[in-house]
């Protein structure tokens, strides 16, 4: 977005004329960071080897020292990690990261595109932070606008690179966070900084911080693009500019879609305007530096193959529009014959009109997911992203020397006051205009002044007044410049905040980080900054010692799954292998995974009503938050199988989640219950403290929900320890069933939506019955009255039957005999007649459907509960055969053992004493041989057993799939009916 007092740039940075596939079109000054950048395979020398590494094509120096001022945009591509969902439905990897430059497609190796660097799956967020944005901020900071975006399908990773979450910040945190840290190192200049949020939703912009600047107007002037009328903050320190953000984030529009269940269905675009000058005698004068710092979410891209509905595809059209137009826009910015770019046909493309025509830094993050489903719209982002390092920028300072620009102002006003101030306290009040007072006034003053005592003192005291109302503004304004702490402070008012620490997030801070999101990602980052977190109270669980154990122990492990097949194996073991090289021609496969928690409160919400529900509603939280993990943890065995500790460790991280919510939530209540407590009257407070209360309850049961579920999972995973191998199945089939459950749940609520809706159709089918009743009544009537009807009145019932509002002034038309009006009643209620035979005939299908559906519902319902049940049999039969299994094997061993072995074992098993001094006793090899024979039987009939257990896990495994399809084939029914109801309505509103 443009700076309002952005100066003009003297040379468009339009791109001219890089043949996208020229090779000699490689000039940039990033090219000297990195190589240069052009790979395709099709094109490509590197095409004529399988596995053959890429040829470079780096820049040609001379031209490169003639464009020395310019550069491109940094485009970045970060691979997230196969999600678990991805993982169980078997997907291969279709593109990874070969060495720091290049993507690659799996299938055919001779497609590979470079950028300035990709991100493996195991990147952090830091990392990429310090490669791709960390510039653009500091350039920000010197004067230079920045634009950073995150661009890419849908559940690629944008949100979770820009905005992160609690355990590994995003982008826009650490920017924000970056910022500070700058001012507070850069001492010889001052610094004031705003912020504004908005959001770009189906073409409408919003503005997030304020929640009625809805439908704002984008405007241009001699300077740019900007957005008429959207709130700028005064931001003091990262806390206070992050709790802006996550209050911004709550406005912002996000819907569960087939791919996401938290996706974001706008485009963001949070501004950091930033103003310095220097700081210090002398300085003034001098120039303002003045930038923006975009950074931007974009909703992602949303395959045309995906099914959605309703408000859904509506959002995605819009989305899908707007990257499309950025798309035409960056190909033009590249193409020098374009004359015309499209800026104009999206929101999107207007407010980023400025960054794009190359004012400033840019760098574009390309967030790709590696797998083989989504092949196609990675590789639609990989060539997008291809497209975008072809512009060109040139960044430039924007300084101004503008009395109005906001530091220039406070400055001023403080100097002003300042002076003021000081000739308050000599008690000399300066009369401005002076030289204008004659020699009378001057008299009448000095009278005046001697006036005696008492007028003195009074004005003594206001004086005393004034000076404290100065002090207190000059304070205030003050405040709001920052400047380092390093700087010498003698000329300024105390109590300035101080900036904080470069890179080391404080409570304060992470306490307002985006909550929104609650993935699990591991990485260096973030157990630096579970550090940190040590001893922070306020932000949720504080069990942190257990929680670094859980991860190292649960979380590292969550992708240690069995492989499905073989081929995802040895991917598996071959990104294992490749991890630690970079520049390893191997698939970069992901090795850590993320888990993603979103919780849906809004299925277990539950009314909450007493009256004070704030303390409670803390206390309660308080409670929940003090899980005794460490008695869980306390049963871990190294036998305990890995699959059973993460599944506790989910539910662990679950809960945590949810406590921190609780947390905030609550403090939120506590403000508001302040607020209220000021203002009794205002019934939006009581509205909102009731909507968090009901939140805060709907969460608590979901953590003593959590809570009964890791104490089961518990019991299970201490099952697991005799039956470890047997155990990882059944893990895996309870996860399964818990999963199907929970579907099954989401579809008996859809089937509630549907049946209700199914009332109200019927209700109307009523309503509509009752108008045919009363319309043959009226027929009747008008059938077997005598006396002839006026024709006014014949008229005015034909209008009325007919839906019309009668005009009282309207004369009935003398041409409408009595005869017609008759007939069309009769073809009127006729058609009425159909209608309703047509409605009933929907209702009843409708009616059947649904009742076919709830029956499949409930059988699908009792086919997981039977395989529970099974299930939990199953594992007792298991453990009890392990155990079985265990003695056997001391039995047969020693029977095994010689008779010398025998007597010298250390052994004190008794079993085996016993077996020992038999031996002794009966000395007969017939007999070992007799022991060694049943042995051999017992075992096979446990092998027998083992073998039935297997089918047993078959069946069942069978049964989970039967409920798959039976549950696809409801989906269908329901996206049938979907189209059944939306038919009704349509026939509906053409009746009305
Ligand atoms: N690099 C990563 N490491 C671990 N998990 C990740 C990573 N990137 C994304 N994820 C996870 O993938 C899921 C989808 O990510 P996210 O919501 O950020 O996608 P998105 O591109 O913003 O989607 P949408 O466009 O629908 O909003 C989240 O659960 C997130 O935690």
């Amino acid at each position: 977005m443009s700076s309002r007092r952005e100066s003009k740039p003297k040379k468009s940075g339009l791109s001219n004329s890089k043949a996208v596939n020229s090779p000699s079109s490689s000039t940039t000054s990033s090219s000297k960071q990195f190589p240069e950048l052009y790979i395709d395979g099709q094109s490509s020398p590197a095409s004529s080897s399988a596995r053959s590494k890429p040829q470079y094509i780096y820049s040609d120096n001379l031209q490169a020292d003639a464009d020395r001022s310019k550069e491109n945009v940094t485009v970045t591509v970060r691979f997230r990690p196969l999600s678990p969902r991805e993982l169980r439905q078997g997907e291969e990897i279709a593109w990874y990261a070969d060495g720091e430059t290049i993507v690659r497609n799996e299938h055919n190796q001779t497609t590979a595109y470079a950028y300035d660097r990709v991100f493996a799956p195991t990147t952090t967020t830091r990392q990429v932070y310090d490669v791709s944005a960390q510039h653009v901020v500091s350039g920000a900071m010197e004067g230079i606008n920045g634009t950073i975006f995150a661009y890419g399908m849908t559940s690629s990773g944008k949100t979770h690179t820009m905005h992160g979450d609690q355990r590994s910040p995003g982008i826009i945190p650490l920017a924000v966070k970056d910022a500070f840290s700058i001012i507070q190192e850069t001492p010889n200049r001052e610094f004031l900084l705003r912020v504004s949020y908005l959001e770009i939703y189906n073409e409408v912009v919003n503005d997030l911080l304020n929640p009625a600047g809805q439908n704002l107007r984008i405007r241009e002037d001699a300077q740019g693009t900007f957005v008429e009328g959207i709130k700028e903050e005064v931001v003091l320190s990262p806390a206070h500019a992050l709790s802006l953000i996550a209050a911004g984030e709550e406005h912002r529009h996000v819907g569960s879609t087939n791919f996401n269940l938290l996706s974001s269905r706008s485009h963001t675009i949070f501004t950091l305007t930033i103003e310095s000058s220097p700081y210090g005698e002398n300085s003034e004068g001098e120039a303002v530096n003045l930038s923006q710092l975009n950074l931007i979410d974009l909703a992602g891209s949303e395959s045309s193959k995906v099914e959605t509905t309703g408000i859904r595809r509506k959002e995605g059209s819009y989305i899908n529009k707007s990257l499309l137009t950025l798309g035409t826009v960056i190909s033009k910015l590249t193409d020098g014959r374009a004359t015309h770019i499209p800026y104009r046909d999206s929101k999107l493309t207007r407010l980023l009109q400025s960054s794009l025509s190359g004012h400033g830094h840019v760098s574009l993050i390309c967030t790709v997911t590696p797998s083989s489903s989504n092949s196609e719209e990675t590789h639609n982002t990989l060539k997008f992203a291809h497209r975008a390092k072809h512009i060109e920028i040139q960044a430039e300072q924007n300084k101004i020397i503008d009395e109005k620009s906001l530091i220039k102002k406070y400055q001023n006003e403080i100097r002003a006051l300042k002076e003021e101030l000081e000739q308050l306290k000599r008690g000399i009040l300066t009369i401005p205009q002076l030289h204008d007072i004659g020699e009378d006034d001057i008299i009448l003053l000095k009278q005046k002044l001697e006036d005696g005592q008492v007028k003195l003192q009074s004005r003594l005291e206001q004086e005393e007044e004034a000076k404290a109302a100065l002090l207190s503004r000059i304070q205030r304004l003050t405040k709001l410049i920052l400047v380092s702490t390093n700087a010498s402070q003698s000329s300024r008012l105390p109590q300035r905040p101080g900036p904080r620490r470069r890179h080391s997030f404080g409570e304060e801070e992470l306490a307002y980080l985006p909550h929104r999101r609650r993935d699990m990602t591991l990485d260096g980052e973030n157990v630096e900054l579970y550090v940190s977190l040590e001893g922070n109270a306020e932000t949720g669980c504080d069990t942190l010692k257990e929680e670094k154990k859980a991860r190292k122990n649960g979380l590292l492990n969550w992708l240690k799954h069995r492989k499905r097949d073989s081929g995802m194996e040895s991917m598996m073991s071959a990104s294992d292998k490749s991890s630690g090289n970079k520049s390893n021609s191997t698939p970069s496969t992901p090795k850590s995974g993320s888990k993603k928690f979103n919780v849906e409160s809004r299925l277990s919400q539950s009314l909450f009503t007493e009256s004070s529900p704030c303390k409670d509603l803390l206390s309660d939280a308080r409670r929940h938050r003090e899980v005794p993990e460490n008695d869980y943890l306390g049963q871990e065995t190294p036998l305990t199988s890995v699959k059973a500790i993460d599944q506790i460790d989910l539910l662990r991280e679950q809960q945590k989640i949810l406590c921190g919510e609780v947390a905030l939530h609550s403090s939120t209540l506590k403000r508001l219950s302040e607020e209220a407590a000021r203002n009794p009257l205002n019934e939006q407070i009581h509205d909102k403290m009731k909507r968090i209360s009901d939140e805060i309850r709907g969460k608590n049961e979901r953590i003593a929900l959590l809570e009964k579920q890791i104490a089961d999972s518990i019991m299970v995973s201490s099952n697991m320890e005799k039956s470890e191998i047997s155990q990882f199945n059944v893990a895996e089939l309870v996860a399964q069933l818990n999963e199907k459950s929970f579907e099954l749940e989401v579809k008996a609520a859809d089937n509630r939506i549907i049946q209700e809706q199914l009332n109200r159709k019927i209700c109307e089918c009523g309503g509509l019955q009752e108008t045919v009743a009363s319309l043959k009544q009226q027929l009747s009537d008008a059938l077997e009255s005598p006396n002839v009807r006026s024709k006014a009145s014949y008229s005015q019932q034909f209008a009325k039957m007919n839906g019309l509002q009668m005009d009282k002034e309207v004369v009935a038309p003398k041409e409408i005999s009595r005869d017609l009006l008759i007939k069309t009643q009769v073809t009127e209620i006729e058609e009425l007649k159909h209608k309703v035979v047509g409605l009933t005939e929907s209702k009843d299908q409708l009616e059947l459907q649904n009742h076919k559906l709830a029956e499949e519902s409930s059988y699908a319902k009792g086919l997981a509960s039977a395989a529970a049940v099974e299930l939990k049999e199953l594992s007792e039969e298991v453990a009890k055969l392990m155990n079985h299994n265990e003695r056997l094997m001391l039995e047969l061993a020693a029977a095994k053992n010689t008779p010398t072995q025998r007597r010298t074992s250390t052994l004190r098993n008794g079993r085996r004493e016993s077996l020992t001094k038999q031996h002794d006793q009966v000395g007969s090899s017939s007999y070992l041989k007799r022991q060694l024979a049943m042995s051999k039987e017992r075992e096979l009939s446990y092998e027998a057993a083992l073998l039935e257990k297997d089918q047993r896990e078959a069946e069942l495994q069978r049964k989970v799939e039967e409920s798959k399809q039976r549950e696809a084939y409801l989906e269908n029914e329901l996206a049938n009916m979907w189209v059944l109801v939306a038919k009704l309505k349509k026939s509906n509103g053409v009746d009305t």
